[in-house]
């Protein structure tokens, strides 16, 4: 448990793996001033060392929150995800110690969806393969294997914010779009939804995986998905590095089976720009290997930063959790002129009127209150507009952390 009730040059802020700029001037332009700014991410060990007095902590997608991280931070009281995959975040355990977790769930959807499209091009044209001959002083002319995207069939495994925009993209290339989801969905333009994996991977020219990292996506793609695949058929996955086994693609594209692949997301991928990347694709010539840059745009990280950001200053002055992926959503009016409790709390029964007998023995008048829960946690906001001082504020905070099943207790001013 921990009582957190601080003023903002108090409030100390990580930002790891060289997040935009733009979050810092978002933190900076409210008041913000405590930031700590890395460029890379940090090892498990390095970063249970650095996070110990951090109230906010900015990642993007290879920074690993795990148990023992949040066992650390004692202090955390939330963490952004400046990307949209939240995977590498132990969801459960941030929620065990109160720690609301956002991200940005549609800040880089075009960006990687325009890769994608550009990489389809490309592979259809078998222009990696060319520019590596170019390069080695060959001059491959022949038309034969280059194929337009016109006409060609795209199956699409994950159709939602990713796929669904490249679905309408490809489209408009004259590509017929076919997917594959486990939800019914809302399909787009002329595209068709197909009911099985399988179904997919035998009819399309290229498939162009768009999945969340999760049990059932681990692996989803392997030898025998590969075999279904038509022959001289393309696979690209700008997903998870989880979701195909590289050493079954690899044989693939060694065989001619695949004609070609794109590969942005790797099972180990480096933790900075310095570190060496190895892969059994590596020497392929008709495999397109890029770092982990999907969402790599100047466009996406500037947007990504304000909205993320902006959801945990949100959260830090309001209270407000709205959007946030691993805990009830409160949102909430400004509190101005008025103080605000925020109680964190196991969703046990009768935890409600424990807080508001303390706040009635006190004489404190209550004027709003939110309440918000899940299977698991309670979120209650409550607005005071007696006029409390300090001491009575800490007295009444400490009265209420006592409270069994209290999680994390903190007054706004
Ligand atoms: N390479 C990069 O830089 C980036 C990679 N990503 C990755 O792309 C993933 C997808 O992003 P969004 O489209 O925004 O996510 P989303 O949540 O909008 O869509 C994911 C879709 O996959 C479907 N799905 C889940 N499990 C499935 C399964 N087993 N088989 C078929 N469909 C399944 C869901 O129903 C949903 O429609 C993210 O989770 C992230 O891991 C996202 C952004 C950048
Ligand atoms: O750009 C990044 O750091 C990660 C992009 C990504 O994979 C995501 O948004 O899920």
């Amino acid at each position: 448990m921990s009582l957190v009730s601080l003023a903002k040059d108090r409030i100390q802020i990580l930002l790891l793996e060289g997040v935009h700029e733009s979050a810092v001037e978002v933190f900076r332009q409210r008041g913000y001033d405590n930031i700590d700014f890395v460029k890379t991410a940090l090892d498990e060990d390095e970063l249970c060392e650095r996070i110990k007095d951090v109230h906010f902590v900015g990642i993007r997608s290879r920074t690993q929150l795990t148990p023992k991280v949040f066992a650390a931070a004692q202090k955390l009281a939330a963490v952004g995800c400046f990307c949209i995959g939240t995977n590498q975040v132990d969801l459960q355990a941030a929620r065990r110690h109160g720690v609301v977790v956002f991200n940005a769930p549609f800040s880089n959807t075009r960006s990687v969806a325009e890769l994608v499209l550009a990489e389809i091009i490309m592979l259809l044209r078998r222009i990696p393969e060319k520019n590596a001959a170019a390069h080695q002083g060959g001059w491959d002319k022949a038309a034969k294997g280059s194929y337009e995207a016109r006409g060609k069939v795209l199956g699409i495994v994950g159709y939602g914010h990713i796929g669904s925009q490249l679905s309408i993209l490809a489209e408009q290339l004259g590509m017929q779009v076919r997917f594959y989801d486990v939800e019914n969905k809302l399909v787009l333009g002329n595209a068709m939804q197909v009911h099985s994996l399988d179904e997919l991977l035998r009819q399309a020219d290229v498939i162009s995986l768009h999945v969340p990292e999760t049990a059932q996506t681990q692996w989803l793609i392997g030898a025998s998905q590969i075999a279904a695949m038509k022959p001289g058929s393309i696979l690209i996955n700008a997903s998870r590095g989880t979701v195909v086994v590289i050493d079954e693609l690899a044989k693939a594209l060694k065989s001619g089976h695949l004609a070609g692949a794109a590969i942005d997301v790797f099972p180990v991928e480096p933790g900075s720009n310095n570190e060496r990347f190895e892969s059994p694709l590596q020497g392929l010539n008709n495999c397109i290997l890029t770092p982990h840059v999907g969402g790599s745009t100047q466009e996406a990280q500037e947007n990504i930063g304000i909205e993320v950001a902006g959801k945990l200053v949100h959260y830090s002055d309001n209270g407000s959790t709205l959007s946030a992926v691993n805990f009830p959503e409160v949102s909430l009016p400004t509190h101005a002129g008025s103080r605000r409790l925020l109680h964190i709390h196991e969703n046990r029964p009768g935890m409600l009127t424990r807080i508001n007998q303390i706040m009635a023995d006190d004489n404190i008048n209550v004027s709003g209150q939110y309440l918000q829960t899940d299977s698991e946690v309670g979120y209650v906001v409550i607005d005071i507009d007696t006029p409390i001082e300090g001491n009575q504020a800490d007295r009444m905070l400490t009265k209420i952390r006592e409270i069994p099943g209290t999680i994390r207790a903190r007054v706004l001013y």
